[in-house]
């Protein structure tokens, strides 16, 4: 057995969470090992948040160069997929190569292994180089942080693992488009791909185990974007149980109650997973399970913390960079904020945009909070009046009656993931409901559907 080398810190998995909370360590003076075994920065801006969103500009812009016709003029459009996947390359990505990332990392004083790691105590981490060299044991005298995030799931549905599918690392490196495509799964992933692939040409069928598109969201939400997405052109199916996937001279194919689709591919978005076994969560003395429990310090037991979507509060970027935030303050000692999820905001880049802050009114009520609602339609407000072509939309808001402040809201519509902002900050200051009544909100802007929503709250 290797001898461990002693380090302050060893952070596992550089993806958004750990690559934060090295670099801060580092740079206060800890000696930090950190190791990763793909590429430094994780899947966001490789092969998701950053090159999907790239993908949704582009797209958007057809869309708005197509409504022109209503609102302007003429244009004629002429999609090019080849801008997007060599901006993807070339901008987004560095044609997958980490370099600058790993250069940027070390530049702050972390000691960088390329390689796969696992736990094989609570404070030691065993490696196994990509270079082939002999495995490295670190023990780490201050903590152990766990950032290995998750990787796209597979249900269980008959053929699928025998056939080439795509998962969404397969769909940012398209470099040119199938005539159509399958998506299995009608969440964020399933939802922003249909959208973009849609308006680039490709005719999409999206499959939804659930009974609406966006099952998380609130109802008014998934109808926006399933009308949006019929004047797409993208064809949606929910309720569906996928019977069996195929692979043959036809292409892809899809049995689905009676019905068979044929695609030229076949795109799985239905979810992520863990890998906690792999990682050595027994030998850390931590429970199996698809996430790793923490307090509100992301502190997981002894010297282990966990970041990012291995806990079960993950699932975006800026939800990964605020627990890795709050990780580098306990292990420094320096107080401060702990961590607090109920002001949680999420956005799905579709147009319209899906915003969405804390509970909805189901999860609310489940929770047995006495809710007040209020809702506002985005295009019968001056502003979605004026902007007309594409101003489909809704606030709605959800407020504790007895408490008098809001626990939740939505933001669909045009620039509605920056609406959101205003409702994030009444659900995380806990604004008293008459305080945001008597708020002046500028005329004609989206967000002075905010307003009327909270008038309309009963
Ligand atoms: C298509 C798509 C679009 C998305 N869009 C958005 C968006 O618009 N906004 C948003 O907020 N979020 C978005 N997300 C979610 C966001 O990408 C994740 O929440 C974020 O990347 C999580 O960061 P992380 O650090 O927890 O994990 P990751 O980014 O997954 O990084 C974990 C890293 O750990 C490494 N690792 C794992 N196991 C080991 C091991 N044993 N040894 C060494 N290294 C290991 C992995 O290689 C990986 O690089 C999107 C996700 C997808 C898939
Ligand atoms: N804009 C963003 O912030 C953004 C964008 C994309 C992804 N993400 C994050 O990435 C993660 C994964 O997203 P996702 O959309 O893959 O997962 P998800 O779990 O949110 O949605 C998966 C969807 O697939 C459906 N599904 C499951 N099994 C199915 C089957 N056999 N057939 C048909 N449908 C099936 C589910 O009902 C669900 O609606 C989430 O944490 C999400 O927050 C964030």
């Amino acid at each position: 057995m290797t001898d461990a080398e002693r380090v302050d810190v060893v952070v596992l998995g550089l993806g958004v969470g750990g690559e934060e909370a090295a670099g801060r360590l580092a740079q206060a003076g800890l000696s930090v090992v950190g190791i990763e075994r793909r590429l430094v920065g994780g899947e966001c801006p490789y092969f998701a948040c950053v090159p999907t969103k790239m993908m949704v500009r582009a797209a958007d812009l057809l869309t708005d160069a197509r409504r022109v016709g209503e609102l302007a003029g003429h244009a004629d459009v002429r999609p090019d997929w080849g801008q997007v996947a060599r901006r993807i390359r070339d901008e987004a990505t560095d044609d997958w190569n980490d370099q600058v990332a790993v250069d940027r990392l070390v530049g702050k004083g972390v000691r960088f292994v390329r390689g796969e790691g696992r736990l094989t105590g609570p404070d030691t981490v065993a490696v196994r180089p990509a270079d082939g060299s002999g495995e490295l044991v670190f023990r780490a005298d201050r903590a152990v942080i766990v950032g290995s995030g998750t990787e796209p799931a597979a249900p269980p549905v008959p053929g699928l693992a025998d056939t080439p599918y795509w998962t969404n690392r397969d769909a940012v490196r398209a470099t040119e488009l199938p005539a159509s495509l399958l998506i299995l799964g009608g969440g964020p992933i399933g939802c922003e791909f249909a959208q973009v692939f849609a308006r680039f040409g490709v005719a999409v069928t999206v499959l939804e185990a659930a009974d609406r598109l966006l099952p998380g969201e609130e109802p008014e939400s998934s109808d926006l974007v399933r009308s949006a997405f019929a004047a797409d052109g993208v064809t949606v199916r929910t309720g569906t149980a996928v019977e069996h996937v195929g692979h043959d001279w036809r292409g892809f194919t899809a049995r689905v109650g009676g019905e068979e689709h044929v695609a030229g591919r076949l795109l799985v978005a239905t979810g992520r997973r863990t890998e906690l076994a792999e990682l050595g969560i027994a030998a850390a003395g931590l429970p199996d399970g698809k996430f790793i429990a923490t307090d509100d310090r992301m502190r997981a037991g002894g010297a282990l913390y966990a970041v990012g979507d291995v806990t079960e509060h993950g699932g975006f970027t800026h939800m990964a960079m605020y627990q890795a935030d709050i990780a580098v303050r306990d292990i420094l000692g320096q107080g401060g904020f702990s961590a607090d999820y109920r002001a949680v905001p999420r956005v799905t880049f579709t147009d319209p945009e899906v915003g969405a802050v804390g509970l909805t009114a189901a999860q609310a009520a489940k929770a047995g909070i006495d809710t007040l609602i209020g809702t506002a339609d985005v295009a019968a407000e001056t502003r979605g009046w004026i902007h007309k072509a594409g101003n489909a939309g809704v606030v709605k808001l959800v407020a504790d009656r007895d408490r008098n402040v809001l626990v939740g809201a939505t933001s669909v519509g045009p620039c509605g993931g920056e609406v959101l902002a205003a409702l994030t900050l009444a659900v995380h200051a806990e604004v008293p409901i008459d305080r945001l009544r008597s708020m002046i909100d500028a005329y004609p802007t989206f967000h002075r559907a905010i307003g009327t929503a909270v008038a309309s709250l009963g």
